[in-house]
């Protein structure tokens, strides 16, 4: 069932393939012990002393008057400081894994498709869960079809020599896939094919997610919390919680962090400012285009935005507008849909989650509303403000303006996802399928 590879903490290496995927493919089992690579530095005092002595202060230096570089492309950095810093630092790590958490074990769907070719190295890094914090991925892959290329993926991992990556495991069923698993990134869907149906994109991709939601209420742990991506995510998290009654519905997130950080971009862009100083931006409702970036409550470097932004027709037109159709006008511009900076996102809501939220901010995400303070329709996925205390759960914040610009909006926000919800009855329990009557405003950010 499973291999496993010296390494250089307690904790065992394991690379495994689930059984039905196996059957298919059994080549990567049948890899000799030897190719499992492992730490290959020696955490010796010698080492360690070479290490210290070789090192000189990081000289950075920007390279004036050059051309073929943008930004920060242009400065270079002297790699052999860095190295012997690096050479360092690993030997500290060998020592610090005696203190690592216990393994987290994350499932990720779609994952050889192009956010999880980003996503999963970041992962994989220690940078979303931290760098005392041993990563199981469990890689779930759609048919046959893809199996090959997540062997792939799992070798792009294994080369990458990441010391907190204690498991790999790829599979095409959901249910070996979710066994256990702590946190589900649900990446994979179809995306909408030319001549598809709005109401065909929302059939099918929910069955992917009603058959995921079954999985997971069966075999994932009880407390697994559920990151929807695949589009339409709102409603695709809908279903999927609808079909997992056995985990608490508050676990389950739509991605809007995407949104959110697009408008924080264009609000830094007019404000003049770097974006760290954007806070407390608010996306509410559906990931579409009916989405409502919340100019009111969104504060720059603490002030609120309109105190700094004066140009009132900007923020009412322009800016909704552009975050509105940001995932479009990129589509047309690289041929496909946003994946890096999806990836990116990924992240921050994960980081978002398990990191207490700085004092008087918040983050956005699409979450189910079950008594939420500001009358919007119960029994959806809507996106609105949260924070965390770090522990992975969230609470709403109340403390938000919702004026009559904010509210019209919501309201269709509202609208279209309780459209949404009526084509996909037949996948929640209630009701058929002919009562699809999603309207052209049912779309997508990359729709136009
Ligand atoms: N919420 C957000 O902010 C954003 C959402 N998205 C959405 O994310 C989704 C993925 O985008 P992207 O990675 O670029 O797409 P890709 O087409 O590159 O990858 C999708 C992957 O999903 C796999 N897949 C399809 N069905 C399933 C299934 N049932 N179980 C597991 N895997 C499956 C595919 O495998 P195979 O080829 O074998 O079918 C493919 O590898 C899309 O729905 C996109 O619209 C994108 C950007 C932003
Ligand atoms: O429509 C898509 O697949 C892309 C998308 O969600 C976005 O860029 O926000």
């Amino acid at each position: 069932m499973a291999f496993m590879a010296p390494s250089s903490s307690s904790r065992p290496l394991q690379f495994h393939e689930h059984a039905s995927a196996r059957r298919a493919a059994p080549a990567l089992l049948r890899r000799p012990r030897s190719r499992w690579r492992r730490n290959q530095l020696v955490c010796s005092l010698e080492a360690t002393k070479q290490a210290v002595q070789e090192e000189r202060p990081a000289a950075v230096n920007g390279v004036a008057g050059r051309t073929d570089c943008y930004g920060v492309f242009c400065t270079t950095y002297d790699l052999r400081a860095v190295g012997a810093r690096w050479r360092t630092d690993w030997c500290k790590r060998d020592e610090e894994t005696k203190a690592w958490k216990k393994v987290v074990s994350v499932a990720v769907s779609g994952a050889a498709g192009m956010i999880s070719n980003h996503l999963l190295f970041k992962l994989a890094s220690g940078q979303v869960f931290g760098p005392d914090q041993p990563i199981a991925l469990k890689l779930l892959g759609s048919s046959q079809r893809s199996f090959q290329k997540l062997e792939g993926v799992a070798m792009e991992l294994e080369d990458s020599l990441y010391p907190l990556l204690r498991e790999v495991s790829i599979g095409i069923d959901p249910y070996e896939v979710f066994q256990d698993v702590e946190w589900a990134l649900l990446i994979g869907a179809k995306p909408q094919g030319p001549g598809m149906e709005r109401a065909d994109l929302l059939n099918i991709n929910g069955q992917i997610f009603a058959q995921q939601g079954k999985a997971l209420n069966a075999v994932a742990s009880r407390n697994v919390k559920v990151l929807v991506v695949g589009n339409p995510c709102n409603t695709n998290a809908l279903i999927c919680l609808k079909n997992a009654p056995e985990i608490p519905s508050k676990n389950f997130h739509a991605l809007t962090r995407l949104d959110e950080n697009r408008a924080k971009c264009q609000l830094a862009l007019k404000a003049s400012v770097f974006y760290d100083k954007i806070s407390n931006m608010t996306i509410w409702g559906n990931h579409s285009t009916t989405q409502v970036p919340d100019f009111v409550n969104a504060r720059i470097d603490g002030k609120p935005a309109r105190q700094v932004i004066r140009d009132t027709k900007w923020l009412h037109e322009e800016f909704t507008k552009t975050v509105q159709k940001r995932g479009g006008e990129l589509i047309q511009k690289r041929g496909r849909s946003s994946a890096p900076s999806t990836a990116v996102s990924i992240v921050d809501a994960i980081r978002s989650l398990v990191n207490p939220t700085p004092e008087g901010d918040w983050f956005s995400s699409g979450v189910y509303t079950n008594g939420n303070p500001y009358g919007i329709a119960e029994d959806i996925v809507f996106s609105m403000p949260c924070r965390s205390k770090g522990d992975g759960d969230y609470e709403l914040v109340t403390d938000v303006t919702i004026d009559d610009f904010l509210w019209e909006r919501i309201k269709k926000s509202e609208a279209e996802l309780l459209a949404e919800k009526r084509c996909v009855g037949h996948l929640i329990g209630e009701g058929e399928e002919e009562l699809c009557e999603v309207t052209e405003d049912t779309m997508l950010p990359g729709e136009q």
